[in-house]
């Protein structure tokens, strides 16, 4: 035992391959260097419309090779964590630290609360002695119908976290558990317990649903609960007291499953609303919860899920805690980010929303660099870092004592009515709550200002990737979902990189300046729109009025332009294949990239100028978590949804359509006046530019020309972008 406190509860490896790496790097830097030659040497002569077209494409060039860098320098020192749970178990089982979970939830329309519970249920059931749980559901939308979900799911909990132990099952939402679990067949006292709990899912689940389609709770569960009578208090969803229950109260020796063993303590919160009161969000939601569970279970460790988020591996905790619990290492770190992970993925992910290489290269790489961001959902927050408090060399926790500290000994409604006033619109008014405690407000992105913030302040964060996902969660099943929520990312990085917090000089001496330099891929995403508008227009443009502006195909100007490409396009093909992608998948990675940068990065870019001279406000869009059945469907067959009419379409609509026009006179050139293939030795290129962009978007023209369906494009969009391609093509033919 002795022996023992000095092994490490965690390990750290670097990568593979690093040197290898670092040569396809080297070399693609050698390229675009050429490239830069190429464009400074042969530039067309001054002032005319070919030298304008000309230095707009270098600059463009400028900007990716720039970008280009930073994601090397991103991937350059990968690390993997592996932890050993037996070792924390051997040290400090009877002593593990409470944990406090917090579950947000915003809308029961957009975030069904049969999905709600399901999460609750599956961080309930984690493999933690219970009596030290406490799982926190902030209802934002401040709905009896979550209220009413989350009461029958405390009484499920009584039977699903015994079976849950005995059957040794995962994951541990019964939804998915129930999804794909066959029944055990060999025993049948155990068959018949697996059924029987299975059907009383189904039938809570049946009620949970039709309560929510009504919109109404019977009169008989009415009165089942006091909880109930509060919502004769509630205006609208945004003018309410605050509501606080406490469902079951772990410290109740009558609090017990069926097998009598004791339940996680849950509660239920929606902060009071009112109209003259900005309610920030997520943040401001995380931050009452983060008060009113100081007051009842006050676990020094935090962990926080979005409402769809449901635990996936029962070990987690487990897991984060053999970081925070290290002897050596363990004491500066902040929070341990899982990273995230989706259960609604199709094969070949149309809207490549699980990204792959984000969550599984990228992440990696920022750990390797200093820590990873944290991402708002599938994280383990230290309690202390998470308030604001400054990293101290001599401060350690004895994670042995802090048990035993300030017990609470009021009642469950004592604390109801006490921690009201935590929850309150004016408790946070001249205090430090979202700026220097708490998460941070006025930032889309809370999740990311808020993590920059702890690191700056010393801590150091741990991303954690375990074989067996940490979570997993909803992603959006609509191109415009899609659009929508990664206007709200670009446009919140951006904000982050002009304001006082930016990497740059916020960061500057506090953090690492590798760090520093990693954070900027994400600050500079809405950026990016600009030059791949460029890219994706203009060439095309220059074909039809006949501008040449690259290399002849026969000069050795070419090979920079090939090796440039084809390495770049190599690595990151052979990067999305180890992550587990399919070549597909990779094609309509490569096609999303094309989207976010020319619609959510262009409207994230400006809504941030706009915020910046205060014309607007940035607003939380929330990401739905169901859509209808039909449309269900055609996410299944990965059938591009467009749907609804939005500007976003109009631009991804009339890109494609310029450039099949473009690749149709560029083609009629060459095959027309092309004698001694002189023509198409200077446009080859372009040719070839504007045939990717026709490929990429075939599933554009499908939806304009050819489907017939609903999620086909808006006919206003068609012949808004049809009127737009053609006058641009006739601009540039004039
Ligand atoms: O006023 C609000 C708005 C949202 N939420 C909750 O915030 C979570 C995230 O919202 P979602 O619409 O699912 O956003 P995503 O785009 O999926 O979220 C990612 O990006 C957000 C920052 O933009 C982070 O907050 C999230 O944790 C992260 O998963 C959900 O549980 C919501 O219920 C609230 O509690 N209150
Ligand atoms: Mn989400």
């Amino acid at each position: 035992m002795a022996q023992d406190i000095h092994l490490p509860l965690f390990e750290t490896k670097s990568a593979k391959g690093r040197i290898l790496f670092q040569l396809y790097a080297a070399s693609l830097v050698v390229s675009i260097c050429l490239i830069y030659a190429y464009r400074v040497s042969y530039s067309p002569v001054d002032g005319g419309i070919e030298w304008w077209a000309w230095i707009g494409l270098f600059v463009a060039e400028l900007w990716f090779g720039f970008y280009c860098l930073l994601m090397i320098l991103v991937r350059l020192n990968p690390v993997h964590r592996y932890t050993f749970r037996d070792r924390l178990s051997q040290r400090y089982e009877k002593d593990l630290p409470g944990i406090d979970i917090f579950v947000c939830t915003a809308d029961p329309s957009i975030e069904p609360p049969i999905i709600v519970i399901n999460t609750v249920l599956s961080v309930m059931a984690y493999d933690y002695p219970q009596e030290k749980l406490s799982v926190y559901l902030s209802d934002d939308g401040g709905s009896d119908l979550t209220f009413y979900a989350l009461l029958e799911a405390s009484r499920f909990s009584k039977i699903w976290l015994p079976f849950c132990k005995k059957f040794k099952i995962e994951p541990r939402s019964p939804e998915a558990y129930f999804c794909t679990a066959i029944e055990p067949l060999d025993d049948p006292l155990k068959a018949r317990e697996w059924h029987s709990i299975k059907k009383s899912y189904e039938e809570m689940k049946m009620l949970i649903e039709t309560t929510t389609k009504l919109r109404q709770i019977p009169k008989a569960v009415r009165k089942e609960h006091r909880g109930f009578r509060e919502w004769d208090f509630v205006t609208s969803q945004r003018d309410h007291q605050t509501i606080l229950q406490i469902l079951i109260d772990g410290r109740d020796p009558k609090a017990v499953d069926v097998e009598g063993q004791p339940l996680p303590t849950l509660v239920y919160l929606s902060r009071e609303k009112r109209p003259q009161y900005h309610h920030n969000f997520k943040a401001g939601a995380m931050n009452a919860l983060i008060r009113t569970s100081s007051r009842i279970s006050n676990s020094p460790v935090i962990l926080n899920v979005d409402c769809d988020m449901y635990s996936n591996n029962s070990e987690s905790i487990r897991d984060a805690l053999c970081f925070f619990l290290d002897e050596c290492q363990g004491h500066n770190i902040a929070y341990v980010q899982f990273p995230q992970s989706f259960a609604n993925l199709t094969k070949n992910d149309v809207y490549a929303s699980s990204l792959l290489v984000t969550y599984r290269v990228e992440i990696e790489g920022y750990d390797g660099n200093g820590g990873p961001p944290y991402i708002g959902t599938g994280c383990f927050h230290r309690r202390d870092a998470l308030c604001g408090e400054k990293y101290n060399r001599e401060c350690k926790v004895d994670w042995k004592s802090v048990n035993h500290q300030g017990k609470v000994e009021e009642s469950a409604s004592v604390l109801e009515e006490t921690c009201k006033v935590l929850a309150s619109c004016t408790y946070e008014e001249d205090t430090e709550w979202g700026k220097e405690m708490g998460l941070k407000y006025g930032c889309p992105v809370e999740d990311i200002i808020t993590g920059l913030c702890i690191q700056c302040r010393g801590w150091r964060s741990i991303c954690f990737n375990p074989e067996r996902k940490g979570f997993l969660g909803v992603a959006p099943t609509t191109l415009l979902q899609s659009l929508v929520q990664h206007k709200r990312w670009a446009e919140g990085h951006l904000q982050i990189f002009l304001s006082k917090y930016s990497t740059l000089w916020y960061g500057h001496g506090r953090i690492p300046l590798k760090l520093q330099l990693s954070y900027l891929p994400y600050s500079l995403w809405a950026a990016n729109c600009w030059p791949t508008l460029y890219y994706a227009a203009i060439p095309s443009l220059c074909l039809l009025r006949g501008i040449s502006l690259f290399p002849k195909i026969s000069s050795p100007w070419t090979l920079p332009f090939v090796y440039a490409i084809f390495a770049n396009s190599l690595y990151s093909l052979g990067e999305f294949l180890w992550c587990g992608g399919t070549v597909q998948g990779w094609w309509n990675d490569q096609r999303m990239w094309l989207f976010k940068r020319t619609t959510s990065y262009l409207f994230g870019f400006i809504d941030t100028i706009l915020n910046r001279l205060g014309l607007a406000k940035s607003a939380f869009a929330i990401t739905e978590k169901t859509v209808d059945e039909e449309v269900t469907h055609r996410y299944e067959k990965e059938l591009m949804e467009f749907g609804s009419p939005s500007p976003m379409l109009n631009i991804i609509a009339t890109i494609a359509l310029l450039n099949i026009i473009s690749f149709v006179g560029g083609i009629r050139r060459v095959v027309i006046v092309d004698a001694q293939r002189e023509v198409f030795d200077q446009f080859a290129w372009q040719i070839l530019l504007c045939g990717v962009l026709v490929y990429i978007n075939m599933p554009v023209y499908q939806v304009t020309f050819f489907r017939k369906d609903n999620g086909r494009m808006p006919t206003s969009t068609t012949y808004w972008s049809i009127l737009c391609a053609l006058l641009a093509c006739a601009i540039a033919m004039l």
